[in-house]
């Protein structure tokens, strides 16, 4: 992992991943079909209590994204979605089960004020660029088209504490995009952010897609109303995926759930 990746993706302390290295049966397979960016099989991943006792957060999960799209991970609280996202990520290892995820890979976090680290904007975004040995007019360039992507290219001199929290996560996606990454983790980008904001950010990613070449985004959310944005969506529940499929099916879906949920506890 290069050092701009581990600055804007660090493992919170909470999590105390399987120390052990993975068993036989945990391959790291990398880009075996070119149509699909991201694909996890029968991953499992368990944590260790202060007791010493081993708690199951991933069982038996699997799941086939398909490269150039949006997709929305969904599920209750306490399902495993960010649990998954950092498996994908490599920033933690699953205890078993094979995935693949093309690189390179960028993860952002949901609070913005964890990822923006330079004073301005575009040193912010040109950060991980160093290792490239670009010229200026290189890095300018790569800067200033990142920063398009997101709609964020008025504010390249900006001095970053000055950004909304929206802005600071389009700014953290442009980092991500300038590095030229083939696959953006996003984890719950939208819950700190105002309305406006989120539907910014949204967008913002579905735009960057759409400029860039064969990007795939996985995004972790809550909210319904973004799925209209998806090109498709998973639904975890209990430590795995148990639907996938298109946005507006998953929207029906997870609605229906949510009314026999009502329904039962109504009775
Ligand atoms: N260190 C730990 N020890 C015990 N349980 C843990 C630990 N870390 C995470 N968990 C549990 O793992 C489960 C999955 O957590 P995760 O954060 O992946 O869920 P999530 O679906 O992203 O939740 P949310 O929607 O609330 O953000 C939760 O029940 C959580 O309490």
């Amino acid at each position: 992992m290069d050092i701009s990746a581990l600055f804007r993706a660090s493992v919170p302390p909470s999590f105390l991943p399987l120390q052990s290295a993975p068993s036989s049966r945990s391959n790291y397979i990398t880009e075996r079909d070119n149509s699909i960016a991201i694909e996890g099989r029968n991953l499992n991943f368990s944590v260790k209590t202060s007791q010493g006792n081993l708690v199951p957060i991933l069982k038996d999960c699997s799941l086939s994204i398909p490269s150039g799209q949006l997709w929305m991970l969904l599920g209750p609280n306490g399902c495993g979605k960010s649990t998954l996202l950092k498996i994908l990520a490599g920033l933690l290892k699953p205890t078993s089960g094979t995935m693949s995820v093309k690189r390179p890979k960028s993860f952002v976090f949901q609070n913005p004020d964890h990822q923006v680290v330079m004073p301005t904007v575009e040193a912010d975004v040109s950060f991980g660029l160093g290792k490239l040995n670009l010229t200026e007019d290189q890095v300018r360039h790569t800067v200033s088209k990142a920063l398009d992507a997101v709609g964020m290219s008025a504010y390249m001199q900006r001095p970053v504490q000055t950004l909304s929290g929206g802005q600071k996560q389009r700014v953290a996606i442009a980092g991500a995009l300038a590095e030229a990454c083939k696959v953006l983790l996003l984890d719950e980008l939208t819950t700190f952010l105002d309305e406006t904001d989120q539907v910014g950010v949204v967008k913002a990613v579905k735009n960057s897609l759409n400029a860039s070449d064969d990007v795939t985004a996985l995004w972790v959310t809550h909210r319904l109303e973004e799925l209209e944005y998806a090109d498709g969506a998973l639904y975890m529940e209990n430590g795995k995926v148990v639907k996938q499929g298109d946005g507006s099916s998953m929207m029906n879906f997870i609605k229906a759930k949510q009314s026999s949920y009502i329904s039962q506890i109504n009775s």
